[in-house]
């Protein structure tokens, strides 16, 4: 049964898909301490946080079970990426539920600071009936800059277009030819900060984007611009702002993100006329709540289960064509990695993952991931996708992978090198239609088996008899061969036997195989 919790306030009807699963219990857990949460959080297989929860190196060195910390939400500056990959816990972020939530804030909070609202219904509601005060401003005819043109930049661009706005956006992604489809002019962040009478913001908060709107930028801006953040807290450099206004050039601001959060009581938004501020609210509303909820949850099953996933913020996306092209081969290259893992003794120094026919022209990092996954969980705790390659280069093991479009047989051929000090083993597969997974090369031999249940691995003098010897001795102790293949050199030489049996081989009866003068060695694979 994994063990689910959930902090923040996520929407109880989003995880109701975690509610139902049967192999899953859900606890909900809200407002804890970094140390409450420390001393509790060993018994969790997944954690589901909005930004309030700060995930970091401790709770996660504390999470001996955790598999995966879902944000029910976009960004994942309140989780340590780096400790989580370390340690092969998925992060896996939900991106796409809270874009028009956010995006409408935005417009929201640029129409509010046009027009005063905040303002103007403070002091109605106070008695005051003051008209004089408040004269905005109109959208119309005016000039947003956007830096940041992603999912929830593009919405307000489209929108900010539908009022008759001039959009220029800056985002080190925007191609010209997108730009021009949506009717949006390039700019670099000082062409904006000079040219723009609102500016708003949609990076995520990184080393470049923190403050890369401060004194410098508002040294250029027309005077009476105005400023909006509804994206992260340190983009825009808050000091820089109020000096801004107090100089005149900002004539107001609408924030809904602070450096700290929630920003102290004597925070100089706080009491600033022309400072609009709002708790965080980007994201809060009941669609946008739910939608990111359910796709969190959604994720969340799938790696609990070990099933394919694909919102991984710790790991490069996948894109869909990829995802599908390469996703009939995740179990097959696993299996393959687990089998070469278990054929050799000793560290692993090299692996080389070689792929042919139908793979070569796609981008097949994702499988490689499953494939070293495979070979190493032989030898270490805890591997998965995430960690997979990060514990190879933490252990020297040099992952080289080669492409060729000559497979002589099969439509797809992956096949992979083992080498260690000593020996240098391979083992190859392919997908057969209609037959599925396949192993069809161990070392030089062709062979021919499906890739599950207990494999036991012979190799052998080829001696007339041996076949009976080895099915004799299995027989009377119990072992039931479901298949045999075999595969040598030549007449007489060194071959191999592959038994498929129905239970595993206890150790006695594999000493006493190697223990018949024609064998050489015979080992017993879980894959
Ligand atoms: N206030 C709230 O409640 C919410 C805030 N957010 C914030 O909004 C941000 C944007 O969200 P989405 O549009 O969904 O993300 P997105 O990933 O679709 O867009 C972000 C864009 O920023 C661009 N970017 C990155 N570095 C940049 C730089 N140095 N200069 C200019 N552009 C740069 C990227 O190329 C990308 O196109 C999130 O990172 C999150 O922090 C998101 C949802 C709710
Ligand atoms: O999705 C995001 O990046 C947000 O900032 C929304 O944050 P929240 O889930 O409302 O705490």
């Amino acid at each position: 049964m994994y063990k689910v919790l959930v902090m923040d306030g996520i929407s109880d009807l989003g995880i109701q898909l975690l509610n139902d699963a049967a192999d899953v219990t859900v606890e909900k857990k809200i407002g804890l301490s970094e140390d409450e949460l420390i001393a509790i959080i060993a018994d969790y297989d997944a954690l589901l946080v909005r930004s309030q929860t700060k995930v970091t190196e401790k709770i996660m060195t504390a999470a001996s079970k955790l598999k995966v910390v879902g944000r029910a939400g976009v960004g994942v500056d309140n989780i340590d990426l780096e400790a989580a990959t370390k340690r092969g816990i998925v992060v896996i972020n939900a991106p796409d539920g809270n874009t028009i939530a956010t995006c409408e804030l935005t417009f929201a909070m640029m129409m509010s600071v046009a027009r005063s609202i905040p303002q103007a219904y403070k002091k109605t509601v106070g008695g005051e009936w003051d008209r004089k005060t408040f004269v905005g401003v109109e959208l119309r005819n005016k000039t947003l800059g956007i830096l940041g043109m992603g999912r929830i930049g593009s919405e307000v661009a489209k929108r900010a277009k539908v009022f008759g706005m001039n959009v220029i956006g800056y985002d080190p992604f925007l191609t010209e030819d997108r730009a021009e489809k949506i009717g949006v002019k390039l700019g670099t962040v000082n062409e904006i900060a000079a040219q723009a009478d609102f500016i708003t913001v949609h990076t995520p908060l990184t080393n470049e984007t923190r403050h890369i709107i401060a004194r410098p930028q508002f040294e250029l801006m027309k005077k009476g611009v105005r400023i909006i953040n509804c994206a992260r807290g340190g983009i825009i450099d808050e000091m820089a702002l109020v000096e801004a206004i107090e100089s005149g050039i900002v004539a107001g601001a609408a924030f809904d993100v602070f450096e700290e959060e929630p920003p102290r009581a004597e925070h100089p938004f706080l009491n600033n006329p022309k400072i609009i501020v709002t708790p965080h609210l980007g994201a809060s509303t009941v669609e946008a709540q739910e939608n990111v909820a359910i796709d969190v949850s959604e994720e969340v099953l799938h790696i609990l289960r070990d099933e394919p996933f694909k919102n991984a913020v710790n790991m490069p996306p996948v894109p869909a064509v990829v995802m599908n092209k390469l996703q009939p081969y995740f179990n097959l290259g696993e299996k393959l990695g687990q089998f070469i893992g278990q054929t050799t003794e000793g560290a692993v120094q090299e692996i080389i993952i070689s792929y042919s026919g139908d793979l070569v022209d796609v981008d097949v990092n994702p499988l490689n991931r499953y494939i070293v996954k495979g070979v190493l969980a032989n030898q270490l705790e805890g591997v998965n996708i995430v960690n997979a390659m990060h514990l190879a280069k933490t252990r020297d093991v040099n992952v080289v992978i080669q492409k060729s479009t000559t497979s002589k047989t099969f439509t797809n051929l992956v096949s992979v090198t083992l080498k260690t000090k000593n020996e240098e083993r391979l083992v190859a597969g392919t997908l057969l239609a209609g037959y599925g997974e396949r192993i069809v090369q161990i070392d030089q031999y062709p062979v021919d088996i499906a890739p599950h249940g207990n494999l036991l691995l012979i190799s052998h003098n080829d001696k007339p008899g041996i076949i009976g010897k080895v099915g004799t001795l299995l027989g009377s102790n119990d072992v039931n061969i479901a298949t045999m293949q075999v595969g040598r050199k030549g007449v007489g030489g060194s071959a191999i036997m592959v038994l498929t049996t129905d239970k595993s081989t206890p150790k006695e009866v594999l000493q006493q195989l190697v223990e018949l003068p024609e064998l050489i060695n015979a080992k017993e694979l879980s894959i």
